[in-house]
């Protein structure tokens, strides 16, 4: 179904129940305004990424502190801005998809902040964009009363604050379109959410809060700081009243994060520790430059190989620096009814924490509500009675570039078993994607968008380096295509009935296998199989 707003904007796919109540002509029109200010801007700094991407694998360009923003490094009398309200603690940071039952969950899990995600643990199918929204829509106005197998669903006294992380500035949302065109999913997500829900969250003692995902330069920071310029003075709100966190989770970004701050400092709440696609970024830029950039098993990248404490290290005294909160990343283990596996997941979630704690950062991410007392424990005790670390300068931190890029320094091995997980929790989580959901618990873990990109890069970038296994043997395209058989086997045992593995499959050979590395799974494969819009 096809409805014409205006003569220019066209909403293309299926009415679900309510949608109309999020895409009112108003907030349609709303998303043109931000899409025509910024549609041509957003274009060439994708041209820029994919030029510098470009210049990087050939090695015609180097990774450094950019020359020409060291002002901005030197300049000690800028800060960002104070807190806002309900972000002055942020000790324990839940994430989740904005389904109607993990919305009430989340809001009631005792954690500080809700990252109500449209990004890593989305699959951005039209009906959780849009349902996703009217659950925010609902629960900001406390009209979001259920009951489902017996159970109350009721957003308590005490909620969460609500932090919405958009969609990257590489995605499109197809089933808007504008003069023939799809909108950045970016503008979508945003728009919406700040447009329905900004003076509500105000009048609520609250406010319009984002998590800005996939930054890869300071320029696009610029750019989602002219975005809440025109879209504070379109709706009459001060300007400043936005907060964003912004992840650090490319290693571009990882060279710039004083500059993504200073751009966007009136706006700025702190930074992230977006570990998972950290990693993902760091394969891809580096995938064709030889053996020095190859990493081990994924299992052996943890956050205590020497140049991940680099990037967390160098995260944390950059924030406190100039005032900015510092959050830690996502472990990936869940709680689990075994009780043996469950004490080893809240025991892995600790360690994780204090880690963390003790580094300086001001709070950190659970994936469920089970994990929420293990970190707000942690970080209190590190807290000492104050809502956060700013104090705590780190000004014995001294990270260099070569630091960062030293990849080397990981050390470990690639083994069958390695190879074999990547395909078999790749072909999982896509199958689940596929099938509509973008967070999926895989063998007692949590796995999103950022574990599948992690997972087909590596394999990419061991077939192109022709990496020699622990055993000797090296990774070829055929080996793969072997254990891509086996494992697909497997996985297809456990899925049974209603399965996507046929279609999750070719993903993986084309974005695992093929002569290229694609910049993301997520981009062709919600053009091919999310929407039918072309
Ligand atoms: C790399 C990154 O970007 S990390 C951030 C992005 N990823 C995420 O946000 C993933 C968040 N986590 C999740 O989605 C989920 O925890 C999963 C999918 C991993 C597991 O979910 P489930 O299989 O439902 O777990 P489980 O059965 O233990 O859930 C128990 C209860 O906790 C709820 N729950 C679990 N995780 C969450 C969550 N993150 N937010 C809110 N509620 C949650 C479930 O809805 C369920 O509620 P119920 O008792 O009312 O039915
Ligand atoms: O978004 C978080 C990450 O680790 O990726
Ligand atoms: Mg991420």
């Amino acid at each position: 179904m096809s409805t014409r707003f205006t003569s220019r904007i066209d909403i293309a796919g299926p009415r679900g129940e309510r949608f109309d109540e999020i895409l009112t002509p108003a907030a349609v029109d709303f998303i043109a305004k931000l899409d025509n200010a910024f549609a041509g801007r957003r274009r060439e700094l994708l041209d820029a990424r994919r030029r510098r991407c470009e210049e990087l694998a050939s090695g015609e360009r180097s990774l450094e502190f950019l020359p020409e923003t060291r002002w901005i490094r030197n300049d000690s009398s800028w800060q960002v801005a104070q807190p806002a309200p309900g972000l002055e603690d942020r000790r324990v940071e839940i994430t989740g998809p904005t389904d109607k039952k993990m919305t009430v969950n989340a809001l009631n899990s005792g954690a500080k902040v809700w990252l109500a995600d449209f990004e890593d643990a989305l699959s951005p199918t039209w009906a959780n964009v849009i349902g996703g929204q009217l659950n925010l829509y609902d629960a900001i106005r406390r009209n979001i009363d259920f009951e489902s197998n017996g159970k109350q669903y009721r957003v308590g006294d005490n909620p969460a604050t609500i932090v919405a992380r958009p969609r990257g500035w590489h995605l499109v949302e197809k089933h808007i379109r504008i003069d023939g065109r799809p909108v950045s999913a970016s503008l979508v997500d945003f728009g919406l959410y700040f447009f329905h829900n900004a003076r509500q969250l105000i009048a609520r003692g609250s406010g319009p809060y984002f998590y800005l995902p996939k930054l890869e330069s300071h320029l696009e920071a610029r750019l989602w700081n002219d975005v809440f310029l025109l879209a504070q003075d379109e709706l009459g709100i001060p300007r400043g009243t936005i907060r964003a966190t912004v992840l650090i989770e490319t290693i571009t970004a990882a060279f710039e994060m004083e500059e993504i701050l200073y751009e966007l400092r009136e706006h700025a709440a702190g930074l992230n520790a977006g570990r998972w696609d950290y990693i993902f970024s760091m394969i891809k830029t580096f995938a064709d430059s030889g053996a020095d950039f190859v990493l081990p098993d994924r299992a052996q990248v943890t956050m205590t190989v020497p140049f991940m404490r680099a990037y967390t290290e160098l995260l944390v005294s950059t924030c406190h620096k100039r005032g900015a909160y510092a959050i830690g990343g996502m472990a990936a283990f869940i709680p689990s009814k075994d009780p043996e596996v469950n004490a080893t997941a809240l025991e892995k979630v600790r360690q994780d924490k204090e880690r963390e704690a003790n580094d300086g950062f001001d709070g950190s991410w659970v994936a469920h509500p089970g994990l929420v007392p293990v970190c707000d424990e942690v970080f209190s005790e590190a807290l000492g009675g104050w809502p956060n670390q700013l104090g705590r300068l780190r000004d014995d931190v001294s990270v260099t570039g070569e630091d960062l890029l030293n990849v080397a320094s990981a050390g470990g091995e690639v083994t069958e078993r390695g190879v074999r997980a990547n395909i078999n929790v790749a072909l999982r989580y896509v199958d689940s994607w596929l099938r509509g959901t973008g967070a999926a618990a895989i063998f007692n873990l949590m796995e999103d968008a950022a574990t599948a990109e992690i997972a087909r890069c590596q394999v990419w970038q061991w077939v192109r380096n022709g990496t020699k296994l622990d055993d000797g043997t090296a990774v070829t395209p055929e080996l793969v295509r072997q254990w891509l058989d086996e494992e697909a086997a497997n996985v297809r045992a456990d899925l049974g009935e209603g399965n996507r593995l046929d279609d999750a499959r070719e993903i993986f050979e084309e974005t695992a296998l093929g002569e290229k590395l694609p910049s993301f799974f997520t981009t062709c494969a919600y053009a091919r199989y999310l929407t039918d819009v072309r």
